[in-house]
């Protein structure tokens, strides 16, 4: 797992809002809980099944404690308003959200053909036409988040779910952001993290369009741009921003990048006036049809081989833990999280 940089402390303040009982909707006895399916720095996503509709979720928890304790209190409430805002073909769907005295839960889909990071990695990297097909899709879903405001602010392999057919959906958004102008966070992870971020400058929406450039050439090499030992480094590296092109990049990707993983605000693509029309016009994606993209009427280049309801073959291992879901004891932080 590739390390986020964890953002600082915000100044809003949290103050208790309403009655931290959970209501009536869902409890974690309402569902079997089946193994982990991912990790990351707050939490876990477990593959579940309802013990009424039968059907697969996958349900994230997030320690409160923890939550409290790495300042993302107020990411955590934006994650669960975000979720719930947002429509979208490429993007996960939340059904719910709940909290027992130690733990958040939100439930969302299942998406059962893994994560795009782990096809990148099996294949090393993808052919051109592969890594546009993605790449189209990643942009229509950027394009519409940033349609409403909001930054997503982690876009990685590792986020990009691919579902039965092999179509992306966009999970975790725990940096996701209701931005109008700017903001100034540090957040991300370090290989993709722009460097206005790094600068601590003002930065927005053009953060997500450099990540689509290191996104599109990890897949079209299988690594990333400035990847090295330490977070350091590569901090130092995305300030210089210099990038090397191996020969098997085709002139036309290598344009677009150059314009995307720009230190250069005025020349990155998406940044402009035109906003994500320039990446869509862009002569890499000359032959894209973006309606037929939007409505899953093309051909997906890889459908991952799903044998049932509720494989989880395609998602790497995790050791399980002992859960403590469902307990009522002292809750020190439940006011926090008055939307659970
Ligand atoms: N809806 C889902 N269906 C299937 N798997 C999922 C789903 N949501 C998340 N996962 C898996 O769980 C992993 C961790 O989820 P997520 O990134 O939301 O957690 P996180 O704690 O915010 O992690 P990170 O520290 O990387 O941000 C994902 O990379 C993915 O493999």
């Amino acid at each position: 797992m590739r390390q986020q940089q964890t953002p600082s402390p915000s100044t809003a303040s949290l103050l208790p809002q309403r009655s931290t009982v959970t209501r009536g909707k869902y409890s974690i006895t309402d569902f079997e809980i089946k193994r982990t399916l991912g990790t990351g720095s707050f939490g876990r996503v477990h593959l579940v099944r309802s013990k009424y509709n039968r059907l697969y979720y996958a349900i994230k928890v997030l320690k409160k404690a923890q939550v409290v304790h790495m300042k993302q209190v107020e990411h955590t409430n934006d994650e669960r308003r975000m979720l719930k805002l947002v429509d979208h073909p490429f993007l996960i769907r939340i059904w719910g959200t709940f909290q027992d005295s130690h733990s958040l839960f939100m439930v969302m889909d299942y998406i059962e053909g893994g994560e795009l990071f782990s096809l990148l990695r099996r294949s090393q990297r993808f052919p051109n036409p592969v890594a546009k097909f993605y790449a189209a899709q990643v942009t229509l879903a950027l394009e519409y988040l940033h349609s409403h405001n909001i930054i997503y602010r982690d876009l990685k392999p590792e986020n990009i779910l691919l579902d039965r057919k092999g179509h992306i959906r966009i999970t975790d958004f725990g940096f996701a952001k209701e931005v109008p102008d700017v903001t100034y966070t540090m957040c991300g992870t370090p290989d993709y993290i722009a460097p206005e971020v790094i600068a601590r400058k003002a930065y927005n929406k053009s953060v997500d369009w450099w990540s689509l450039g290191i996104l599109i050439f990890e897949m079209l090499t299988g690594y990333t741009p400035f990847y090295d030992q330490t977070p350091m480094r590569t901090y130092e590296k995305v300030l210089q921003c210099e990038v090397r092109y191996p020969n098997y990049i085709l002139p036309e990707a290598r344009d677009l990048l150059s314009n995307l993983v720009t230190r250069d605000l005025t020349r990155r693509l998406g940044n402009l006036v035109n906003g994500s029309a320039d990446v869509k016009n862009h002569p890499w994606f000359g032959e894209v049809d973006w309606d037929r993209v939007l409505s899953k009427r093309i051909d997906t280049p890889y459908e991952p081989p799903i044998r049932h309801a509720g494989d989880a073959s395609l998602f790497e291992h995790y050791p399980e833990e002992e859960l403590d879901y469902g307990v009522q004891t002292n809750d020190d932080f439940g006011y926090l999280f008055p939307d659970f």
